[in-house]
């Protein structure tokens, strides 16, 4: 999007989006600054009429009224603005935190492992206040003065041209030697905001992994840890808060030189005539007003840059490209029989490193197909190819003979179940976690397909439960819990392709096999391509493809590739079966029998 390339192409996005409401809020601050203006004007001429002589009184209650109008009209066009200001800005905080989760959540999955998602999280609250600190410096703090100093350099002009043009230099030497100084103090500010960084990070850090923490008994040298890091912040924000009221303090004494000369300079005009006494009050309360009001001018110049350094920081973050976009003329996926092609597929996470090098793979539909081989040996990438989060150097992967890049990448995601090693839940209800997979289910749909996954049970086990929440990222619930619960989400998907990545190889065995059962009945009439490490658990699907250096090195029915002496294959089965006698060994009380290969009668029948 190209309002994301820059701060300022940021901010006037977002007030083009509503013109009508930032047009009236510029009049609005016009009016009230040209009113504080009069207001000071109109004290001058209650002055002047009561010290006319002879005073005329309707003259006199003619400038008051004035006086108290103009007061008034200040303080409604004052309240008007910050009205306006708060509802405009509380609905554009609204739609760029949208419209930032919408881009964000189109970035592609290498994107959400390199940033933090806290840190992701905190963007795209920031930006949204970022943009509304902007916009109140400018409404409020910058345009003011520069308003109230070119309607008092008008009134200065009617009283002593000279005097106006001396106004003028003092006020933007005196605002430009703030803005300077304020910008050297930039360091202070940045150094601030970084050790801040530091701070939240580490406390995110701690709190995430507050296990750790617990286990090894570290709060007390965690804590001392962060003491460290808030000393360092605390040194920082000092520093910046000291030279801030250095430049404040240096700012006031040069005001009270200023003022008390230009008062010197009016008062021998007046006393030689030339000026009256309305004209003395005018210019010094004017004088005032103005050189103080350079002063928040110059510290809303400094704390707007700031503002757009942290916008711009943000913006270069969550504004990079989208790498993955659905094509311009890309169309739905329609999926018939759930068949599944690699066509000389070379795909490599960086190009110039394939991971692997001219697949090919037919997995016509229905057929159960279990991926084994080394670790690195690249099972997991031909999955991350199936959903499309990458695209491969060349070569397709077609889904029922339609090419996975030429079509919608929402059509994609829904056509395909996934059971992960690791199920992510939301820290919501158990009903809300599982509906998640087809958000217009009933909850009677809900509840079939968490029987069929074989967690009804525990379900209704739980205090409240379907509505128990599951705590966050599923903590209330076992690694076997949340496992069935990911399965009960792809019975509910009901899709018609299913992708299993090492979906039992986190568990034990006691709880493996209350999900296998789950998993069996899931695969029933679907095509399924699994990742498995523990073989026993792909040991009756139809098919096996052992991979090595991304290369399949064996493809066959599992009883073939056993039947082969030197296959690799029965070499990784046979490292399993002296895994588990190597383990009975090790804990003598508690017997595991060996893995032996199965016959083909056992493998008809899944573990
Ligand atoms: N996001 C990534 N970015 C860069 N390289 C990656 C990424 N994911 C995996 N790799 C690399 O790609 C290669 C294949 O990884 P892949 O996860 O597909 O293998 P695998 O066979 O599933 O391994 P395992 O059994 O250990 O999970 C490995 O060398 C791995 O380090």
């Amino acid at each position: 999007m190209p309002f994301l390339a820059g701060p300022w192409r940021f901010v006037w996005h977002y007030v083009a989006a509503k013109p009508y409401m930032f047009l009236a809020l510029a009049m609005v601050v016009v009016g009230a600054s040209s009113s504080a203006i009069y207001v000071q004007y109109s004290m001058k001429l209650l002055i002047d009429a009561m010290t006319a002589k002879p005073s005329v009184m309707d003259h006199v209650y003619g400038a008051l009224a004035i006086f108290i109008g103009m007061t008034l009209l200040e303080s409604l066009l004052q309240r008007v603005a910050a009205f306006t200001l708060s509802s405009v800005t509380v609905q554009s905080g609204v739609n760029i935190r949208l419209d930032m989760f919408n881009y964000l959540t189109g970035h592609q999955l290498p994107f959400f492992q390199n940033h933090r998602a806290g840190a992701l999280g905190h963007r795209v609250s920031t930006l949204s206040g970022s943009f509304g600190s902007v916009i109140h410096r400018l409404f409020l703090e910058i345009a003011p003065p520069l308003i109230a100093f070119t309607g008092a350099i008008i009134i200065f002009v009617s009283i002593d041209v000279r005097m106006s043009i001396a106004l003028s230099l003092v006020f933007l030497i005196v605002t430009g030697a703030l803005v300077v100084l304020g910008f050297r103090g930039h360091v202070h500010h940045q150094d601030f905001a970084g050790r801040a960084g530091v701070v939240g990070g580490e406390l995110v850090d701690l709190i995430s992994n507050i296990w750790v923490v617990k286990a090894f008994a570290a709060r007390r040298r965690e804590a001392e840890r962060l003491r460290g890091f808030l000393l360092e912040e605390a040194a920082a924000q000092r520093r910046g808060w000291f030279f801030v009221e250095r430049i404040r303090g240096l700012h006031d004494f040069a005001l009270a030189l200023l003022v008390g000369g230009t008062l010197l300079w009016t008062i021998g005009r007046w006393s030689a005539g030339l000026i009256t006494t309305g004209d003395v009050v005018v210019v010094s309360t004017l004088t005032f007003r103005i050189l103080q009001g350079s002063r928040d001018l110059a510290m809303a110049v400094i704390d707007t840059s700031q503002q757009c350094s942290y916008l711009r920081e943000t913006l270069d973050v969550i504004g990079l490209p989208q790498t993955l976009n659905d094509r311009p003329n890309a169309k739905p996926l329609t999926v018939r029989d759930g068949t599944v092609r690699f066509e000389n597929v070379t795909f490599g996470y960086t190009d110039d490193s394939a991971i692997l090098h001219g697949l090919s793979i037919d997995v016509p539909a229905g057929q159960k197909v279990g991926l084994v081989g080394p670790s690195g040996a690249g099972k997991s990438s031909i999955l991350q190819l199936i959903q499309r989060f990458y695209d491969p150097q060349s070569g397709d992967v077609l889904i029922d003979g339609q090419c996975v890049a030429a079509v919608t990448q929402d059509s994609l995601h829904e056509a395909i179940a996934v059971v992960p090693q690791e199920v992510m839940l939301f820290h919501r209800t158990v009903m809300e976690n599982i509906r998640f997979a087809r958000p217009g289910a009933s909850d009677a749909d809900v509840r079939r397909a968490a029987e069929a996954a074989g967690c009804d049970g525990f379900i209704m086990q739980l205090p409240d439960g379907y509505d128990s929440i599951v705590g966050e990222r599923g903590t209330n619930l076992s690694g076997g819990q949340r496992q069935r619960i990911g399965i009960a989400r792809a019975f509910l998907k009901d899709a018609r392709l299913v992708l299993l990545d090492e979906a039992t190889s986190a568990l034990d065995t006691g709880s493996e096999m209350e999900v296998q059962s789950g998993l069996n009945a899931l695969m029933t009439d679907r095509t399924v391509i699994a990742v498995a490490h523990r073989l026993s658990t792909i040991a009756a699907f139809d098919r096996v493809l052992v991979l090595e250096e991304g290369r399949v090195l064996e493809d066959g029915a599992p009883q073939d590739l056993l039947a082969q002496p030197d296959g690799l294959f029965r070499k990784l089965w046979q490292l399993q079966a002296d895994g588990l006698i190597q383990s009975d060994v090790v804990l003598p009380d508690t017997p595991c029998p060996p893995l032996a290969p199965p016959r083909p009668t056992e493998l008809a029948a899944p573990l």
